[in-house]
């Protein structure tokens, strides 16, 4: 297979970590690496209904929306997605009961510091998305709660190929979940929506590939057993809510300023706004709402293995509501045991490869592995 370099794979965990913060950087303090980018901001709405119809053409054509979109903003809106609005409020209801029902004990019993793989419950102020915020002495704590869990067979429409591996290549399954006696229906809920947005993930990887002049089946060896992280996330409501500052620094800041780490994420949120996404002339934007739709947004793993054809975008949360607002981003892996190398259609004489190969899992680990303090 073109992609897989096992025997050329050194591990790049160090230059992983160095240069998705210096490109964080680099895009926070008015030097942005997309900076020159001319084309105008937008988050396109792209319905992809077309897209599940046996017709190779309208499938190229929706591919092509979703080139032209992850090639300037990095962001998009999907409608036409045929995940049923009851599964997507069912999970969002769930978020609610989770974050403001269950006593905190249980949920401290929960707590990702007793996991590897950053799974269960995080409390406010634990995690760090940029981790220059820490730093930073008007550091803002992160006031968003989450609940994180991952891929498992179980969880897999597919029924999975029985070959899924942890971040670290363990043959382990790292969730853990609340018990049913104190949350009923967790388990069921999150399978439902899971199992929806991971076949959606799936479709959507083929119209990736055909967006990337690749064979429309080329991702899907790699996807058999995927890493696909998800959480449930929680903003409060402000007690003091703030117009959106054109400076980066908010004193409230429910999620920091960061790109996602995987290949793509599908994102839902509750009605409340809260997204905010750098535009390349260093302007905070607020996404748009469009009712039904789910968010996609291509981040690092991609860009880097289309050698930076695709942007992974920066982006942050402030909720500047008296609402509280909830959320539920799925990150959509590959196989966390693959290897890969530049995808074939993204170098040139003229645009080489500028990274060497990587596993999956590690990069992914060691993107989580940077978001706590105490590491
Ligand atoms: O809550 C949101 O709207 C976005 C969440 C996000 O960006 C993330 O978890 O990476
Ligand atoms: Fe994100």
């Amino acid at each position: 297979m073109a992609t897989a370099a096992a025997s050329s794979y050194s591990s790049t965990q160090t230059e992983a970590r160095q240069a998705t913060q210096a490109y964080l950087d680099s895009r926070l303090t008015n030097g942005g690496a997309t900076k020159s980018s001319q084309s105008p901001f937008t988050v396109p709405e792209i319905n992809i209904g077309p897209s599940f119809s046996a017709s190779l053409e309208a499938r190229t054509r929706i591919a092509a929306q979703i080139r032209e979109a992850c090639t300037t903003s990095g962001f998009f809106h999907i409608t036409g997605h045929g995940v049923p609005e009851e599964t997507r409020q069912a999970i969002l209801a769930l978020a609610k009961r989770f974050f403001t029902g269950v006593p905190h004990s249980k949920k401290e019993a929960l707590h990702v510091k007793h996991s590897k793989y950053f799974r269960g419950y995080e409390p406010a102020d634990y995690t760090y998305v940029n981790p220059g915020d820490w730093e930073a002495a008007d550091a803002a704590p992160e006031t968003k709660e989450g609940f994180n869990w991952g891929y498992e067979a179980g969880l897999d429409p597919t029924g999975g190929d029985g070959q899924y591996r942890e971040l670290d290549g363990e043959d382990v399954n790292g969730n853990s979940w609340p018990s049913e006696e104190d949350v009923p229906g967790f388990y069921e809920t999150i399978k439902a929506y899971y199992g929806e947005i991971l076949s959606l993930a799936r479709h959507l990887f083929r119209l990736f590939a055909l967006s990337l002049d690749l064979p429309e089946d080329y991702f899907d060896p790699m996807t058999t057993h995927p890493g696909g992280i998800a959480r449930l996330l929680y903003y409060p409501a402000s007690t003091n809510p703030q117009p959106l500052n054109p400076e980066h620094k908010d004193a409230e800041i429910g999620l920091g300023a960061h790109s996602d780490y995987e290949c793509f994420t599908v994102l839902l949120c509750s009605t409340a706004p809260g997204l905010e996404i750098l535009s390349p002339d260093d302007k905070w934007i607020p996404a748009p709402a469009v009712e039904g739709s789910f968010i996609i947004n291509v981040a690092d793993f991609l860009m880097r293995w289309t050698n930076g054809v695709y942007k992974s975008t920066v982006h942050r949360v402030v909720n500047r509501t008296r609402e509280e607002r909830y959320s539920v981003p799925f990150f959509f892996s590959i196989n966390y045991d693959q290897v890969v190398e530049t995808l074939p259609s993204c170098v040139s004489l003229e645009n080489p490869s500028k990274y060497p190969p990587i596993k999956a899992g590690e990069y992914v680990l060691e993107r989580l592995r940077a978001t706590v303090k105490e590491s």
